[in-house]
């Protein structure tokens, strides 16, 4: 084994675990190299070089945060039909699970532990703020289920305001149309992004229905689960209150208003959901979960509240919690469990009277089909149609109606930086870190770091001014000079940052290896190729994601540019790996040569 390279943990090349490694051998071969599917065509080149082109279609992106599919696939409203007219065409909608929480709180761990213990078909969408998509890149691995059946995962970056609007329906779409190609998915998730306001998802779902926009077929949105960091959500929480009582603040310092709208945000995400989970139990006190419990409680009392570490909520739990996701509307509401019955007093059969009434789950007797357009210039029923068309921009700027097409209008902020001063941007380099400096830049960072690595990063002397005290979350890959073959994952979320293996970077393997690892993640090394390759470097790099609010991103920068080798130690560093590249572990070998 090289000098310079630990050896390869059995945890396996980026991520697989050997749990998915067995899965991975229970797959039909048929199954692997299924035929590609019709959507496939739409989402640029599909090539794979292990043949397996259904595999590998679950690791492309199919969206990239633009909306050049979505521009692709508007129609006029011309194919809008009322969700009545095709109602009994269709197969059983498939459950759709919201999953939210706050930057960090463990939904992408949520969201790998359902795909690893899932035995049926599941459905991936996966937002996330930034322009790197940190969390699908983890996601992606996860192409099988115990069972060997693919799963399929959609990835979705940016604005959460305009992107989960009609770009989220298009995804789900997506999604049922290639489940109709194969196995269906018996269900789909989609982990929002932490920024993301839940009830405003919920709100786009319903309008969608309402109209009979032919999107929103096929799916029922069933939970809304979300995650909250039993370990600091109080905290928050309690600081909400001291901040809003300070007139000082509140009247002069807008800057500082923006921390308070961050637990406007955590507040809505609670409120909205069925589920919430109270993850990170681990590292809270036992006082801390049970006042997590009572806020949870007093922001939204029909929710169930579980209490969990690293996110061992079983999908099935979720999913027979309760029915249907909670509807509310005027003055009364659908109850999401126990009280859930969804006649709020009336039959859906029969026309609800209430004048005041807009759910579209209640008979209405409107005096016109909803095939056809509306003309009351003041309806602002979506379930009626209205008069433009969806392959043209919608220039109401108070209209949410999602069928109709919205130009991004935030002058480039997303809401996240409008509402709550969030921004996020990433940091690339293709150079390792000096490992001495890059432990003296973090050790003064006041968090609290741990470390699978051997690097002594203690907050000796700890810098309340330093470049990251504002970063709410940062996440993503590093390369370091001793660790030259193994890609680092940094997490961190609030109070807590950690370094661990993630695996192998591509370009470290020899051909050999290469073609053992395709074989457990298809799809993946052409990603890769597509998507991160530099001809010197390979995949090795520095990808790193910072969103925080006030983010000093020229100083983060600079920080993190000083930890690069020089040119002279990256001459030295090349040298020293010359013929280093190659040696696996003997246990690697055998887990990754067994017969598929
Ligand atoms: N100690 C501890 N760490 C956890 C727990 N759950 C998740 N983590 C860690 O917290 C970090 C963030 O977890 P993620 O699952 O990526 O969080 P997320 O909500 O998907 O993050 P964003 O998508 O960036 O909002 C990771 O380093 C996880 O390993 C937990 O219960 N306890």
């Amino acid at each position: 084994m090289a000098a310079a390279e630990r050896s390869l943990p059995l945890r396996g090349c980026h991520g697989l675990a050997v749990r998915a490694l067995q899965a991975h051998r229970a797959i039909p071969q048929g199954l692997a190299s299924g035929a590609i599917p019709r959507l496939a065509s739409g989402a640029g080149p599909v090539r794979n070089a292990s043949g397996g082109g259904f595999a590998a279609l679950a690791a492309v992106p199919l969206l990239s945060g633009t909306s050049h599919l979505h521009k692709r696939r508007r129609r006029p409203a011309v194919f809008r039909c009322a969700a009545s007219q095709v109602e009994t065409k269709l197969p059983k909608p498939v459950p759709v699970i919201l999953l939210s929480g706050f930057l960090g709180t463990g939904k992408t761990t949520l969201l790998r532990h359902w795909l690893e213990t899932s035995t049926d078909r599941v459905g991936v969408v996966v937002n996330d703020v930034a322009a790197v998509n940190i969390d699908s890149k983890l996601v992606q691995q996860m192409t099988y289920n115990r069972e060997g059946e693919v799963n399929a995962i959609q990835l979705q970056n940016g604005c959460a305001c305009c992107s989960l609007g009609d770009e989220l329906l298009v995804s789900i779409y997506d999604l049922i149309e290639l489940g109709t190609q194969d196995k269906p998915f018996s269900k789909i998730v989609v982990e929002l992004s932490g920024v993301a306001e839940p009830q405003r998802v919920k709100e786009n779902f319903d309008q969608a229905k309402a109209s009979g926009y032919y999107l929103a077929n096929g799916f029922e949105l069933s939970k809304v689960v979300t995650l909250l960091d039993a370990s600091t959500f109080c905290e928050e929480y309690m600081e909400y209150q001291n901040i809003l009582e300070r007139d000082d603040l509140v009247d002069g310092d807008v800057g500082e208003m923006g921390d308070c709208s961050v637990v406007e945000l955590l507040v809505e995400q609670a409120e909205a959901a069925n589920i919430v989970v109270l993850n990170k139990t681990d590292l809270a006190s036992k006082e801390q979960v049970e006042a997590t419990r009572a806020v949870v409680k007093a922001i939204n009392k029909k929710a169930t509240v579980l209490e969990t570490s690293y996110s061992k909520v079983a999908l099935d739990t979720v999913l027979g919690e309760v029915g249907h996701a909670k509807h509310e509307h005027g003055g009364h509401e659908h109850g999401g469990h126990e009280e859930h019955g969804h006649d709020g007093g009336h039959s859906h059969a029969s026309d609800c009277n209430d004048p005041e009434c807009t759910d579209e789950s209640h008979g209405h007797g409107h005096s016109h089909s909803h095939a056809e357009d509306c003309s009351d210039p003041n309806c602002s029923d979506a379930s009626h149609g209205h008069s433009h068309s969806h392959a043209e921009d919608c220039d109401d700027p108070n209209c949410t109606d999602p069928s109709h097409g919205h130009s991004h209008s935030h002058g480039g902020k997303t809401t996240a930086e409008e509402r709550f001063g969030i921004a996020s941007f990433t940091y690339s380099a293709r150079r390792p870190f000096s490992e001495k400096r890059f432990t003296e830049a973090l050790k003064k960072w006041p968090v609290p770091k741990h470390s699978d690595l051997q690097l002594m990063l203690g907050d000796a002397d700890p810098d309340t001014d330093h470049p990251m005290a504002t970063v709410i979350r940062s996440k993503g890959f590093c390369w370091l000079e001793q660790e030259p073959s193994t890609r680092i994952y940094w997490s961190h979320a609030g109070k807590d940052m950690k370094l661990s293996y993630s695996g192998v970077w591509w370009g470290a393997m020899t051909e050999q290896q290469v073609k053992i690892m395709e074989r457990l993640s298809p799809g993946e090394y052409e990603r890769s190729q597509r998507e991160e390759w530099d001809d010197e470097c390979g995949d090795r790099r520095q990808e790193l994601v910072f969103i925080g609010q006030r983010l000093q991103e020229e100083a983060i920068r600079a920080l993190l540019d000083e930890c690069l080798l020089t040119d002279k130690e990256m001459k030295a560093y090349k040298k020293r790996q010359e013929g280093a590249q190659g040696e696996w572990g003997e246990e690697m070998y055998q887990a990754a040569a067994s017969p598929v």
